[in-house]
């Protein structure tokens, strides 16, 4: 079985960000892409970067090895300036640094097994130790049946398993996606989702990616920073983020996980009323619709859910239709507080 990285440092930090900043200059004016950036992310933990387009996703991405030179600021990987390195030191930092990319980026004129070869041969490792090593990634990721075919002849997924091969073969620790799921079908997506999972515990590989998919968020990582015009607008575990997002941002790019909203009100017939109870990931256990029922200490109908599990913690809404007397509102609002994490009446009593 292959197993790299063996010193278990998990937790420990393996690259700090300090006031990076990154500028683009222009004729009719400068571009600042990030804006004194400080965060850290942990060995062999999965950070996602979001934002909206233009945020300054990518540059932050690629400030980590070095395709982009940051105009200010420190990108320390295990304590090391790398803006520091030399030609020598930066190729090194670079075979540490595995990446895969949108478009897969494979050669098509070489096969599978010569894709996957490619970074080992340009790193001067012999024949023997490569055909070995490529037979080793090719079993990680599933495709050993492949070897001799070419790109054209794969599905995206397969491709995408390919460009994982690649960008593992050098026995990296930390592995860069850039929007890795975004060309794919929902069932590869959910298959190399599956594969980054596996090979993130079992590597012990810290991944850094981006999307634009939050179900990728949500699905894979430990933890995630916002941007917002290249800067940090919010950061924190995935479950606390989704569950209970600060800045107008995130809950504009959470809305592809939750659609509806205000249009989606069920209309209150006369002498019902609607109450929202959010759940933002404070329980383990999902909601109870007996407890609620009990809880309110009236008539209580399930109106909409929209519930799911993140990390093991408990997310969304139930949306109820109560039929209770006006007067008692505020008694059955805090009965409502005993079973959810937040509550809000969403409609006037019709
Ligand atoms: N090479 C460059 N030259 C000039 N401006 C650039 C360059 N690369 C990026 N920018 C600008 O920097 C800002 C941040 O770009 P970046 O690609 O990092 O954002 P992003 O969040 O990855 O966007 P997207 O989701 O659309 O890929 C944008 O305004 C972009 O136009």
């Amino acid at each position: 079985m292959v197993s790299f990285n063996q010193q278990p440092l998990a937790g420990a930090v393996h690259i700090r960000l300090v006031g990076l900043g990154k500028q683009y200059p222009g004729r009719e004016r400068t571009v600042h892409a990030l804006r004194d950036i400080n965060l850290e992310i942990r060995r062999g933990e999965v950070f996602g970067i979001i934002g909206r387009s233009g945020a300054g996703k990518s540059s932050l991405l690629r400030s980590l090895n070095r395709l982009e030179q940051p105009s200010n600021g420190q990108v320390l990987i295990d304590g090391e300036d790398i803006a520091g390195y030399d030609t020598a030191q930066l190729a090194r930092q670079r075979q540490r640094t595995g990446m895969i990319f949108q478009h897969f980026n494979l050669m098509s004129v070489k096969t599978v097994g010569e894709n996957i070869g490619l970074p080992l041969k340009l790193a001067g490792i012999g024949r023997a130790e490569r055909e070995r090593r490529v037979s080793e990634m090719l079993q990680l990721v599933g495709l050993e049946d492949k070897r001799d075919a070419f790109p054209a002849q794969l599905s995206g997924g397969q491709k995408q398993r390919v460009g994982i091969a690649r960008a593992l073969v050098l026995q990296p620790d930390l592995l860069l996606c850039d929007e890795a799921t975004s060309a794919l079908d929902p069932q590869s997506t959910q298959s190399i989702l599956a594969l980054l999972r596996d090979i993130n515990r079992r590597l012990n590989l810290t991944i850094v990616l981006i999307t634009h998919e939050m179900e990728v968020i949500r699905e894979l990582c430990d933890r995630v920073v916002v941007l917002e015009a290249g800067e940090v607008v919010e950061q924190g575990e995935v479950w606390r983020v989704f569950g209970c997002p600060c800045h107008e941002v995130t809950r504009t790019l959470l809305r592809t996980l939750h659609p509806g909203g205000a249009h989606d009100l069920a209309p209150a017939s006369a002498g019902d009323w609607l109450l929202d109870l959010h759940y933002t990931g404070a329980r383990g256990q999902a909601p109870e619709l007996s407890a609620i029922s009990a809880a309110l200490g009236y008539p209580t109908h399930l109106v909409q859910a929209n519930i799911e599990r993140i990390q093991g913690r408990i997310l969304g809404r139930l949306r109820v239709r109560v039929e209770a007397p006006e007067q008692v509102c505020a008694q059955v609002l805090q009965q409502a507080r005993t079973v959810a994490d937040s509550v809000e009446r969403v409609a006037a009593r019709a």
